[in-house]
């Protein structure tokens, strides 16, 4: 191996080097062939004092250096020990009898050695892995080379080694730290509860960026340590794997990003602490004792690195972004450090009167899950049905028609289920095998409170309750049907619609009708939509800086079905559908609240059984008339609220300018009421729902009509491409400034479901 000098302008070495060529012939000799491959080759004192530096290098790389620089002195290096003690020196073997290098190691303890290998974006077009091959040191070591000419040079430079084999430097840095290098990974950011990952002004920032995090085994126990330069802080960091949970306390597969917790701290430290629900204790655990410094070396303009790592574990979370850049990542390496843990798939099915929606997550028990991929049939009362696919938040089919293959919600589930099935790039389903929950959207779950495992009682309990939800249950009870038969190992979870409005209070989700009889065939306001209000709670709660139990707001789930919500310190306290989701707002095909008698007079046989009826749904003409053939269907001529919102001014669009009056009015009603019925403390009025969420217009009408109770809008964010362009969960289109605040909200039923089931131990 070749090592090459270029000399400094100080020191003995200095004036010898500074004659060219290099005088000592011995030097010039060719690499020994007894040299082993994982020794290394030297090279390269700069002329520059301050940036003095020591390079091992190929052959083929020093050939080019010297070819430049007629001060360099080249020797040949062979095997490495490390010998002696304060200080511990590692000792490279030259070529020729009485050619030594030695390199001084600064600290006796070799845990407080950190040799440093750049993150492969610093080389973008070689192999990852090829980072290793160059060596450094992040302060100034202590070089000493000695030939029979005596000291040629003792100095203090900036050390760094190139290999020519990756098993040569592993070996290096494991012999240096007295630990085994076992893996690394290239990460764009480190980040912890203390040092967050963007700053106040959502700069990137965190401990360190674009470091490669090492792994290393203790030689003679099984702890492994994590160790990364924390540039920002311009010091060496150093973790004991035992220190964190075993399971990932948060993975997102779509940024590369996992979080580590502190072994025995609470979950979502960061967030409750800054919420005033600091309840962990801070770790103190001294991984390693510190001992001095050997390292007289002078500091360089104040960027010297500490050679120290910081000894105790001092954080509540370590968050880990993998670096994103496919070139670099080639491997997965994120999923390789994930490998050791728990995890399952989970599978959320939304089965809605118009569309199924199905998100995949991966999940860890008690964690948030992680949505992986997302598929969905839409515009079943809307023909054409149309299939969306989106993986890792890349769009891979987009509104391709489906409707020769789709009839109804049980083969749209089946068309999703070969979709993600199909996709050999979803390499988390290969087979079903993969999916371990499966959740399901039920809208009518009766008494039940709590999400439930189905088995035949539970089953067999939910078909009493077809009859109470004719668009939905019967439906999502043939998937889970499906899924029984077609996932044997996997848990079907039901989630019901019904379970967030238990809390709602006896005086108002009583009929005012005969107690008994209303006891006996449990005639009662149940209300729907609640996963979806669950969700917008919460992450209305979040935007606004408040625990759920603090905020009360107006809830407005606008889509194929609508509902309005008076949510009291978290709680639902009031809602507009009933014993059934007829009541209330109409709906694409649904009439909402009319007269009772009205059904009476709209037909003869509205007591008669609808030739629609199933085996699994019976349903009379009066509900088919109410649930099937009214609200914007009947008024416009089309269940697809974007063209009636989207009505001109010509006599032709009078029916769906009508539908959309009509439908201003009732939300208005809804939101007036509850207003009266929360008091008047309302922090937010919500829109949710594939209408509430897209149509600008119909925002604009409702605020304008409540504005007497303090909602004002800003326009300008609340016009539908600023509110699709943002990129989080809840927008803000009140005016600044104005309390009530009026937001959007995208909802996410299927996160919703998926997060209760991650919670909920008894799924597992
Ligand atoms: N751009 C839009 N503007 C207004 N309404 C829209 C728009 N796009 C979709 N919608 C409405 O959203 C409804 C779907 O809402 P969604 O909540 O997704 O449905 P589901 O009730 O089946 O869960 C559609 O039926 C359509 O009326
Ligand atoms: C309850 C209900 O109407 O649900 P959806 O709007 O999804 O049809
Ligand atoms: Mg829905």
């Amino acid at each position: 191996m070749a090592t090459s000098w270029r000399s400094g302008s100080s020191s003995s070495f200095a004036s010898s080097a500074l004659s060219a060529p290099p005088s000592h012939p011995q030097h010039a000799s060719p690499v020994d062939s007894t040299f082993t491959p994982t020794s290394a080759a030297i090279s390269a004192l700069t002329a520059d004092p301050d940036c003095a530096a020591l390079c091992l290098l190929t052959p083929r790389l020093s050939r080019k250096l010297f070819d430049r620089t007629p001060n360099e002195l080249t020797v040949y290096l062979g095997p490495w020990e490390i010998v002696g003690a304060n200080p511990r020196r590692l000792l490279w073997q030259c070529s020729y009898a009485g050619e030594v290098l030695e390199h001084f190691l600064p600290s006796d303890n070799p845990n407080e050695l950190f040799p440093h290998t750049l993150h492969a974006q610093h080389r973008r077009f070689g192999d990852p892995r090829e980072m290793e091959l160059y060596l450094s040191f992040q302060e100034p070591h202590r070089i000493r080379y000695t030939t029979t000419d005596g000291i040629v040079h003792d100095e203090y430079i900036e050390v760094k080694y190139e290999f020519t084999t990756i098993e040569g430097s592993i070996q290096l840095q494991s012999d240096i730290r007295r630990r085994d290098l076992i893996d690394w990974f290239d990460v764009d950011v480190v980040w912890s509860d203390t040092h967050r990952r963007t700053d106040s002004y959502g700069n990137v920032r965190g401990l360190g960026t674009i470091q490669r995090i090492k792994l290393w085994r203790d030689r003679y126990s099984t702890f492994h340590y994590l160790t990364f330069y924390a540039n920002h802080r311009r010091r060496w960091k150093e973790y004991l794997l035992d220190d964190f949970d075993r399971d990932l306390r948060q993975r997102d597969d779509r940024h590369k990003r996992v979080q580590l917790g502190a072994r025995g701290a609470r979950r979502g430290s960061a967030s409750e602490s800054s919420q005033g629900h600091s309840r962990e204790r801070r770790f103190s655990t001294s991984i390693f004792s510190r001992s001095s410094r050997h390292n007289n070396a002078p500091a360089t303009n104040g960027n010297t690195a500490s050679s120290s790592a910081q000894s105790a574990l001092d954080i509540r979370y370590l968050g880990i972004q993998f670096s994103r850049n496919p070139n670099i990542q080639a491997g997965s390496d994120d999923t390789r450090f994930a490998l050791a843990l728990p995890r399952t798939i989970v599978l959320a099915v939304n089965a809605g009167s118009s569309s199924v929606k199905v998100s995949v997550y991966t999940a860890e028990q008690g964690q948030s899950p992680t949505q992986i991929a997302e598929a969905q049939v839409s515009g079943l009362t809307a023909p054409p049905a149309a299939l969306k696919y989106e993986r890792d938040g890349k769009t891979i089919v987009e509104n391709r028609e489906v409707d020769d293959q789709v009839n109804g919600q049980r083969d749209a589930f089946s068309l999703v289920l070969d979709t993600l099935i199909g996709d050999h790039e979803l390499p988390s389903i290969k087979s079903k095998e993969d999916i371990g929950i499966l959740c399901h959207r039920i809208v009518h779950g009766g008494d039940y409170t709590e999400p439930q495992l189905v088995s035949d009682g539970t089953y067999h309990h939910l078909e009493n309750l077809n009859d109470l939800a004719p668009l939905h249950n019967a439906n999502s009870l043939g998937i889970v049907r499906l899924c029984i038969q077609e996932f044997p190992s996997a848990r079907n979870v039901a989630c019901f619609d019904s379970q967030f409005h238990s809390t709602i209070p006896e005086h108002i989700r009583t009929y005012p009708i005969k107690r008994d009889i209303a006891r006996k065939n449990r005639l009662r306001k149940y209300g729907f939509h609640g996963i979806s209000y669950s969700f917008i709670t919460r992450a209305t709660a979040e935007f606004l800086g408040k625990q759920p139990d603090e905020i009360n707001i107006i809830a407005l789930h606008l889509g194929s079905g609508a509902s309005a919500c008076a949510i009291k310190s978290g709680k639902s306290w009031d809602t507009s559908m009933g014993l059934t989701p007829l009541a209330g707002l109409p709906g694409a095909t649904r009439s909402g609240s009319v007269d009772p008698s009205l059904v009476f007079h709209y037909a003869s046989d509205v007591g008669k059984l609808s030739p629609a009826s199933t085996k699994d749904l019976h349903i009379s003409r009066a509900e088919e008339i109410l649930n099937k053939q009214a609200g914007w269907k009947a008024l416009a001529g089309t269940t697809n609220f974007g063209v009636i919102a989207g009505a001109g001014p010509s006599e032709e669009d009078g029916d769906k300018r009508l539908a959309f009056d009509l439908f201003v009015d009732r939300v208005c009603g809804f939101v007036g009421s509850y207003y009266v019925s929360l008091r008047g403390r309302v922090d937010a009025l919500v829109f949710a729902g594939g209408i509430g969420e897209k149509s600008d217009r119909l925002r604009a009408a409702v605020v304008e009509q409540a504005g007497c109770l303090g909602f004002v809008l800003d326009q300008e964010a609340n016009s539908a491409h600023k509110v699709a362009a943002q990129e989080g969960v809840v927008h803000d289109v009140g005016k600044e400034g104005v309390t009530p605040r009026v937001l959007v909200c995208r909802t996410d039923e299927q996160f919703e479901m998926s997060r209760a089931c991650a919670e909920d131990e008894a799924f597992w």
